[in-house]
């Protein structure tokens, strides 16, 4: 069998996309994790699934597979991804589209200046809902947000990091640290995607504040490790900021890869992300 894919990325964050409305595709997660290889396979963050909506009033659903091979509920530099292939493979006319996806319906636009922007929905901040177990832990208050304290054991030394926990339909664990080159993303990044409170694991943000409307961000995401751009991790970021009264929407984030724009108007309401979409070749792989 011959599987056609376009090889895309959102500031770095990188993906095969596959067209499942015109090709028959049902893999495992085995099956997921070895395309996703970097030496073995085509090479990918996580992998994007087009699909025909099953719900009126969406154009397409949207599956996210992470290079682990497990299924999950959003990614947002993804979704900028896929509103680009869809209008390149001639699969919408439409400049502004509705995605169904396993966290509910998500609505990228792409933009005249070849960007895109996506209202991602509001964010969850429901400990419970995100999942997060907060049992034997005491929350800080920090303006409208809780810092919640994760013990993490590293060479048998514990230490203790205060994150903001909310799902932008997925998990996300959001620490504020004072330079992210000298944070130590890869030993505690794991600790946290793996911390005993998050039933779903979780991934894990490092902010630094620049000023008011402006972060750097590293992001060790959930079944992918770090990457070089985390659009929900940018979401989550900016407002874990906002509501901890350090960030005024609109926030640039800059990620190693690229830059990212968040707006968030508040409680309840949905987070704009904005940023690039690229394509970067068109490839076919005998399976
Ligand atoms: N690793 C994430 C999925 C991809 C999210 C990220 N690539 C984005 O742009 O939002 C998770 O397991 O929840």
């Amino acid at each position: 069998m011959k599987l056609k894919f376009t090889k895309m990325h959102g500031a770095g964050n990188d993906f095969v996309v596959i067209d499942a409305i015109n090709q028959r595709i049902d893999f495992s997660p085995a099956q997921w994790q070895a395309l996703a290889d970097r030496r073995f396979g085509i090479g990918a963050d996580q992998m994007l699934v087009v699909e025909p909506s099953t719900q009126p009033g969406c154009d397409f659903r949207y599956r996210i597979f992470n290079s682990d091979g497990g299924e999950v509920e959003q990614c947002g530099n993804g979704a900028r991804a896929f509103a680009k292939f869809v209008a390149e493979k001639g699969l919408t006319d439409r400049r502004s589209i509705a995605v169904e996806t396993m966290a509910g319906v998500i609505a990228p636009r792409l933009e005249d200046d070849g960007s895109v922007t996506v209202d991602m929905g509001a964010p969850v901040l429901e400990p419970a809902l995100v999942p997060f177990d907060t049992e034997g832990l005491q929350g800080q208050p920090q303006g409208q947000d809780t810092l919640w304290p994760l013990v993490l054991e590293l060479a048998g030394e514990k230490e203790t990091v205060l994150v903001s926990v909310l799902s932008m339909g997925n998990p996300h664990a959001v620490q504020v640290v004072a330079d992210i080159d000298t944070a130590p993303v890869e030993l505690t990044g794991p600790l946290i995607e793996l911390h005993p409170h998050f039933p779903k694991r979780v991934n894990a943000g490092f902010m630094q504040v620049v000023d008011r409307q402006h972060i750097r961000l590293r992001v060790f995401e959930r079944g992918a490790g770090e990457t070089l751009a985390c659009g929900t991790g940018a979401c989550a970021a900016a407002v874990a900021g906002i509501r901890r009264g350090l960030l005024d929407s609109p926030v640039r984030v800059d990620a190693r890869g690229g830059q990212l724009s968040i707006a968030w108007a508040g409680e309840g309401q949905p987070v704009y992300l904005t940023g690039p979409a690229v394509t970067v070749f068109e490839g076919e792989i005998e399976l």
